[in-house]
Order: structure tokens, then C-alpha cells, then sequence
């Protein structure tokens, strides 16, 4: 293992900055081998020629990329705390390969680990067979309206029938816990109001007295919202709808104070890197190319179209690259990804390479910017002969196993999934890591990845570089002492919780009487004022996947992104929306952080989340790399303080802050619309439901087939362990939503001794209910085969015929996730 040393920077040509060369810390074992270059014709690349060096800076530049090369750019201004340059321009060009400008990064590293995936229902998909059974049956829009005017003369039938399904769903839910699918939905209401949404912005002035009045009559739904906000905590939701003050506020208070008491001053003192060694000044000529970096990483960079190094480039890769623990923070869509990857890339250029050996580890929250930082580092590896592997949650297990045991240079992927390889791959060790880096790092610090960061930290070697890098990076001493990091040097870019000054922050203020609205207000935004490129972030994943569906009726082409997706519907999401198949990604703070998506041009917060870290990382989806965006944000009483702050540090920094006043009429014509809609939004749900229920089976089904089939084989295999049992998993994520929304944290777990755990383990096998499908395995193993295949066939056929059934049924049962949607009466 390679131990810390004072030696000189193993790269061409003298170090990038003389006051660290005697400071180098040594991790990567170099070697005296030549630098390889990737033969061109293995390479992407067409000509030879055409690819710019580390010494050909003005590549050539053709097509409609000669705009944005031919735009004058300002030199960065120096300043004096090494913030982002508010003149700061990212310059992207042709790099002389015809590649021009990136055009964003493909989630292909995950597509050899889809195969085999569950599935999931198609939403779309569903919908249009519905419009093709109902043109087939004959059924027109213009029957859809009678319909509804007969409902309406009905009305009163309609409710006691309703109410006599709502008592069967509650004994339903009540006989079966465990199958919790309640939506929070909170869909338009009946309630009737005139007032218009105010114009003044968020904070101005006292409320008046409608509001007053307006207020009182809010607070007799409190009673139902608390009931609802109990339902929230079960597990469909990643987020819950209740206003809780996040820590976070509570501890930054009005004041948003960042000074550090004379304690904590010390403690940094001493943890920290002497500051006097970081001065940086950022250099308004600085580039790539006096980084003094390989060739084979300058040709990575310019076929990525990067010209000019970011500030927090300028400033993490030269300390990286001489093997410094870090822990650098940086606006979003500032470039932090290739501020830690071309620092690696150099330093691996120099392994040994006799034997192949797991060098680094970059562990993200999720697994989406997993798959994403792969492919950024893939690409700005195209010309080294640097392997890399993905351990990723939600892919295939054995296919990863297969790419592990081949001793990639470096893995991406995210915590659980990398100790379950830690643990079951054979073949894979982590003993030759070198280097460790936590991407988002103040997330994977929060206490529901503190089990899993902890099995991690404890398992590789000490002697390691470890970088740790975020938007909204943390330098408590506290939280990072547990990293063992050495002496980190700490890079801050602007870091005092401002947002990107091309970003143009909408709110649109919601008075309580009409926040039974909201929805009608989110759909006339997304048809009337934003056409594409838009993400709207939810809180719930329930009610994120209930608009969904809302948005496919009406003909709004959108996708969704959250936890209850499959992974390969999650990875087909982002496809979708990056190649503009689709207009809206509608998401939970599942995708608030990291993802880089170019040209998105709005972010939409249909609700606040429960801080304004999460805020900040929300909004930096938009306005990347230099470009604009615009947020709308639509914000109810409850959510005043996030938007206090978020104006408050706008206009500190200069960035515009606009209060939207939406056309009440038209919202009001669409709240009518959804009204109506909401009957076939359940019977939706609730068809995608039995379709889901016999998607399970068939899965059930195959399973036991090769189970059968290959059952010495697979009893063969070593059983897998797991580091945490099902309770203590369970227990974490709750922990990691609570952190994400800002509720009171659970009392923290004492770890359980070994022992207990198998005790705990035993008792989950014990517990575990056994589905028809393990029958259908018993049978078989006992020799009746046939009997078996018998079962299973009779099982999909009750299924389908429930389906049937189901469908043939004038008025559904309501709600696709079990019970009375919020809002009806
Ligand atoms: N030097 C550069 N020149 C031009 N574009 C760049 C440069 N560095 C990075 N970019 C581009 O900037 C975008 C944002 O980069 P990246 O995703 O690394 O940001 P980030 O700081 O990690 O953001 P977040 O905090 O949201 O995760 C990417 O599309 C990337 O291609």
C-alpha cells in the first residue's frame, strides 16, 4: 500500500504551483511507464490531425459552435476571496475534433447492467391502450361529457356510493398494514373563492384582513391534514407534506449567520490546512494547459468541449493533483465533477499497471449521479487506458460482480450497493483504494448514510486521499472528523448559500384559500408559460406519480423520476427528458442534486422543500455552466421563510427576484377541468395497479422457473451477507428521509452486536411470509412439475380476470394507492 511521502509531482513538465513541491503527498504509486496515448483508431475521434494537444490551444472552429467561440469573452476578474467571478464565462468550443461543445452526458454505462431489471408499468402506454379500447367501444369525449352531466343529475347516488367504497377501502387498509399505498393527494376542492393571488412579493407588508379571515377558514382542514400528514410517513413517500422547520433553519436562524464562534474558529485552526497556504487568486489567463496535464487528459478535456478551467478547477486540480485530503464547495453546475476527476485521471496515468488493482472510489447519494459521474469521467478518459466499473443499486448485481472482479482503476457507484460488492464479490477487493471521494458530500455525511459511510471508511486502507465536494459543502469540524481526513485543504467558491447569478428566482405567492389550487396553478405554468425543458420538483412521490398521470390525460408529454420507479424506468426517465422525448421531468429531491442536464430552463417547486440547502440544490438544475434559468416556485404562507432567505441572498448577490401573479380565471377554468378528470386518474392508477400486481407474478413465476432450472447452481453459490439486517436498513432510510424533509430526527441507533444481528436475521427468515410463487417452488421441488406450471398459469388467469373485471366497472374503486384522495368531499 502506498504510503503518504514528500516526493515531486509525477506529471510532465515542473508542478503547478511552487509553494507545494515540497508537499506532495504521495498515494498513487507511480510508475516509470510511458504515458499511453489510446491508439486514434480506437479512440472516438476521427483524425489525428484535428485533435488539439496540450500545446495546440486554439483548436479550430467550425459550424454553429463558431458563435460561441467567436463571442468576445471577458477575462475573469481577479477577487479577492477566490468567489466565483460574477464575469466568469465558461468557455466551451470546437476542440478541433468536430466534437464541439458536449452535448450532455448518456447514462450508457448503466445499460449493460438493465438487462434482466424489472420492468414497470408504462403510464403512457396504459393510457393509450385505454383511448384505443375506448375508440374501439365507441366512446367519445363528447360521451365522457354526458356522462358527466348525468353524474352530476346523479350526484347524490354518486356520493352515497362513494362513501359505501371509502368505508370498504378503510376496512380494506385496516385488515392489510402492510400494503400501505395511501396518496397524499391533494387534489382541487370544491371551495369557492374570488380573491385574487396578491402581487406583491413574498414578506411585503402585514396581511390583510381577507387574508385574516382567509386564514381562519384554513384552520378547520388542520384536523385532516394532521391525519394526512401521519399517513405521509409510510414508506411510498420520500418526502413528506407536513411544514416542519428543517434543522438546518432552525439552527441558521433569521440571521443566516456564518461566522463561526471563537471555538469552532479554533478547531478549523487546527483542522484545516493553514489558510495562509490556500490564498488563491484566481488567474484571469488561467487554462488547462498551464495545469501541466498529460496529453491523453488534455484531449479527454477538449473532447468534453471545456476550454477554460472553472474557478473551483483552478483551484482543487492543482491541490489534488499533489494527493491533498480536500473539501471543496462551489456553486451548482460550477464544474465539480471534472475538478476531482482530471486531478485522478493524471494521477493514474502513472499506476503501475503489471497488475490490475481498484485504485479509487467515488461514492455518490444516488444512484442516477452515479451513473452520470461515470460517464463524465468515461469521457474525459477517452484517450487513457483507464478502466472503470459502476456499483450502482438497482442494476444487476452479477453483471457488476463481473466488471468488479477485473479490478477496474476506478469505482463509481453508491454506498449500499459497493459493501454488498465488498462483502459478496469474489474476486473484488478494496485494500489497493487510494483514493476516496464523496460527491454531495454533506448529503453522504447526514446521519442516514452514516452506517453505511462508517462500514465503508472503516474497511479501506487509512493511508488514502479523500476529496469531499458539494454545492453546500459543510466544513464542520465535526461532521468531517470522522473521515480521518489530513489536514484537508478547504477550496471554497462562493459558499455563503448564494444561487447562480443567471438564475432568475419566480415565486408565486399562494394565499391559503387557494391552495387547494395548486394543481390547476402547476398545469396552466406548464401550458402556458413554459413549454419544454422544465423539471418540477414534488415532496411526494405518491402525488408526483398522480400528476404524472394527470399530465399524460391532458396531453403534456412528461415523465417521472422517484423512488417507487424501477431502476430501469428511472435511467429511462432521464433519457427521455435529456434527448427531449419529453417536455417535464416531474421528480422528488431524488433528483434535486447533482443531475446535469443541459438547456434545462425552468425548475418548477410545486412545493418548497424543507430547506434551503435542498432549495438551492433544486434550482442549480437550471442556469449550469454559465447559462440562464429561471425558477417558479409556487409558495404557500407556511413556506415563507425558505423564500425570505432565498430573496434575501438574491439580492445580496444581485440576482433578480420576481413575483409572478398567475391569471385566476384560467387557473380556475383548469380546477373545474381536474375536478372532472379525477374519476379516470383513479381508474388509471388503479389499472396500472392490477397490471403492476400481475407483472409481480409472472416475475414470481419466471423466477421459480429458474430457480428449477439452474437450483444447483444457485444452491452452490455462497450466500450472500448483508451488513445491516432489514430492520437496521429500514431504520437508516427513514433516518435519510427525515433528513431530506427536515423533520425530528429518530433517536439514534446503537449499533447491534453480532449476535443480536443474527438473532434479528434469523427471526427476518423466520418472519418471512411466504407467496404463492414460493409454493409453486415447493411443488416443483417435490417432482410435480406439471401441477406447478399448473398453479402459476391459474394464478396469472385469476389475476387477469380480477383485472378484467376491474376494468369492465362503471365506477371504479378510487384511488390507485387505497383511499379517498385529498380534497374530495
Ligand atoms: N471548464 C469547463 N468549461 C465548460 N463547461 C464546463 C467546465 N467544467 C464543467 N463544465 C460543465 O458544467 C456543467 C456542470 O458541471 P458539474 O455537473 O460538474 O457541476 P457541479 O458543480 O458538480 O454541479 P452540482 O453542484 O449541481 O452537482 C456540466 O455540464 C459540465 O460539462
Amino acid at each position: 500500500m502506498a504510503k503518504r511521502k514528500s516526493v515531486t509531482l509525477p506529471v510532465k513538465g515542473s508542478a503547478p504551483k511552487a509553494k507545494f513541491d515540497d508537499d506532495f503527498v504521495m498515494t498513487i504509486s507511480d510508475s516509470d511507464d510511458d504515458v499511453p496515448i489510446l491508439d486514434e483508431e480506437e479512440s472516438e475521434v476521427e483524425s489525428e490531425d484535428e485533435a488539439p494537444t496540450a500545446t495546440s490551444p486554439e483548436p479550430e472552429v467550425r459550424g454553429k459552435k463558431r458563435k460561441l467561440a467567436e463571442k468576445p469573452s471577458k477575462p475573469a476578474k481577479p477577487a479577492n476571496d477566490g468567489g466565483m467571478d460574477s464575469d466568469f464565462e465558461f468557455q466551451t468550443g470546437d476542440n478541433g475534433d468536430g466534437v464541439g461543445e458536449y452535448d450532455g452526458w448518456g447514462f450508457e454505462g448503466a445499460h449493460a447492467a438493465m438487462k434482466d431489471q424489472k420492468k414497470g408499468v408504462d403510464i403512457d402506454d396504459l393510457i393509450r391502450r385505454r383511448k384505443e379500447k375506448q375508440a374501439a367501444e365507441g366512446k367519445t369525449e363528447d360521451d365522457d361529457d354526458e356522462e358527466e352531466a348525468d353524474d352530476e343529475s346523479d350526484e347524490a347516488d354518486a356520493e352515497e356510493e362513494e362513501e359505501d367504497e371509502d368505508e370498504e377501502e378503510k376496512e380494506e387498509a385496516e385488515a392489510d398494514n402492510s400494503e400501505e399505498e395511501e396518496g397524499d393527494v391533494t387534489f382541487a376542492g370544491f371551495e369557492d373563492d374570488d380573491e385574487d393571488i396578491a402581487a406583491d412579493g413574498f414578506g411585503a407588508g402585514a396581511e390583510s384582513e381577507e387574508e385574516e379571515a382567509a386564514k381562519d377558514s384554513a384552520d378547520e382542514d388542520d384536523d385532516e391534514d394532521d391525519e394526512e400528514a401521519e399517513e405521509d410517513e409510510d414508506d411510498d413517500n420520500e418526502s413528506v407534506a407536513s411544514e416542519v422547520p428543517h434543522p438546518d433553519d432552525l439552527a441558521n436562524s433569521d440571521a443566516e449567520s456564518d461566522e463561526d464562534n471563537a471555538e469552532e474558529k479554533a478547531k478549523k485552526a487546527a483542522f484545516f490546512a493553514p489558510e495562509d497556504e490556500l490564498v488563491f487568486n484566481p488567474d484571469p489567463s488561467a487554462s488547462f494547459q498551464n495545469m501541466n496535464l498529460s496529453r491523453p487528459i488534455m484531449r479527454g478535456i477538449a473532447n468534453v468541449g471545456f476550454s477554460t478551467p472553472t474557478l473551483i478547477q483552478q483551484k482543487a486540480i492543482p491541490v489534488a493533483l499533489l494527493g491533498k485530503d480536500v473539501v471543496g464547495g462551489a456553486q451548482t453546475g460550477s464544474g465539480k465533477t471534472a475538478a476531482f476527476v482530471i486531478p485522478i485521471l493524471e494521477r493514474l496515468l502513472y499506476r503501475p499497471k503489471k497488475v490490475a488493482s481498484t485504485r479509487v472510489l467515488i461514492l455518490c447519494p444516488t444512484r442516477e449521479l452515479a451513473i452520470q459521474a461515470h460517464s463524465v469521467a468515461v469521457k474525459l478518459a477517452a484517450y487513457t487506458d483507464i478502466k472503470f466499473g459502476l456499483a450502482v443499486g438497482g442494476l444487476s448485481v452479477n453483471v457488476q460482480a463481473a466488471e468488479l472482479k477485473k479490478r477496474p482503476d476506478i469505482i463509481i457507484g453508491t454506498p449500499g450497493r459497493f459493501i454488498d460488492h465488498m462483502r459478496n464479490s469474489q474476486g473484488f477487493g478494496v485494500d489497493t483504494i487510494e483514493i476516496v471521494v464523496l460527491d454531495e458530500a454533506d448529503r453522504m455525511l447526514e446521519d442516514g448514510f452514516a452506517d453505511e459511510l462508517n462500514e465503508i471508511i472503516n474497511t479501506i486502507p487509512k493511508s488514502r486521499q479523500t476529496m469531499l465536494f458539494s454545492a453546500t459543502m459543510t466544513d464542520s469540524v465535526d461532521k468531517l472528523i470522522r473521515l480521518s481526513l489530513q489536514r484537508p485543504v478547504r477550496l471554497m467558491v462562493d459558499t455563503k448559500k448564494t444561487t447562480v447569478k443567471t438564475l432568475v428566482q419566480e415565486f408565486v405567492r399562494i394565499r391559503p384559500q387557494r391552495e387547494k389550487h395548486k394543481l390547476a396553478m402547476l398545469i396552466h405554468i406548464c401550458k402556458e408559460l413554459v413549454s419544454s425543458r422544465c423539471i418540477v420538483f414534488f415532496r411526494s412521490k405518491v402525488f408526483a406519480h398522480r400528476v404524472r398521470v394527470v399530465f399524460s390525460l391532458l396531453g403534456l408529454k412528461a415523465t417521472e423520476l422517484h423512488g417507487s420507479l424501477t431502476q430501469e424506468q428511472r435511467v429511462k426517465a432521464v433519457e427521455a427528458f435529456r434527448d427531449g422525448s419529453v417536455d417535464f421531468l416531474l421528480a422528488t429531491d431524488l433528483a434535486s442534486r447533482g443531475l446535469d442536464i443541459k438547456n434545462v430552463d425552468v425548475v418548477i417547486n410545486f412545493e418548497l422543500p424543507q430547506s434551503y440547502d435542498i432549495y438551492q440544490h433544486r434550482i442549480g438544475r437550471t442556469a449550469r455552466a454559465g447559462r440562464s434559468g429561471r425558477s417558479i416556485t409556487l409558495a404557500t404562507e407556511a413556506e415563507r421563510k425558505i423564500v425570505k432567505t432565498a430573496v434575501r441572498n438574491a439580492q445580496a448577490q444581485g440576482a433578480k427576484v420576481v413575483s409572478r401573479v398567475l391569471d385566476n380565471d384560467k387557473v380556475d377554468t383548469l380546477h373545474v377541468k381536474l375536478e372532472k378528470l379525477e374519476t379516470e386518474v383513479d381508474e388509471v392508477l388503479e389499472e396500472e395497479k392490477n397490471e403492476r400486481h400481475i407483472q409481480t407474478l409472472e416475475m414470481q413465476v419466471r423466477r421459480s422457473e429458474n430457480l428449477m432450472k439452474h437450483e444447483d447452481e444457485i444452491r452452490a453459490r455462497p450466500k450472500r451477507t448483508w451488513f445491516e439486517s432489514q430492520r437496521e436498513k429500514a431504520e437508516a432510510k427513514k433516518v435519510s428521509k427525515a433528513e431530506l424533509n427536515g423533520l425530528e430526527l429518530p433517536e439514534k441507533r446503537t449499533p447491534m452486536s453480532g449476535k443480536k444481528r443474527k438473532r434479528e436475521e434469523l427471526k427476518e427468515e423466520k418472519s418471512y411470509k411466504k407467496t404463492k410463487a414460493d409454493r409453486v417452488v415447493k411443488a416443483q421441488r417435490g417432482g410435480v412439475k406439471a401441477q406447478a406450471k399448473k398453479d402459476a398459469k391459474k394464478i396469472v388467469r385469476k389475476m387477469e380476470a380480477k383485472d378484467g373485471m376491474k376494468k369492465g366497472r362503471s365506477a371504479p374503486k378510487k384511488g390507485g394507492f387505497k383511499g379517498k384522495p385529498k380534497g374530495r368531499k
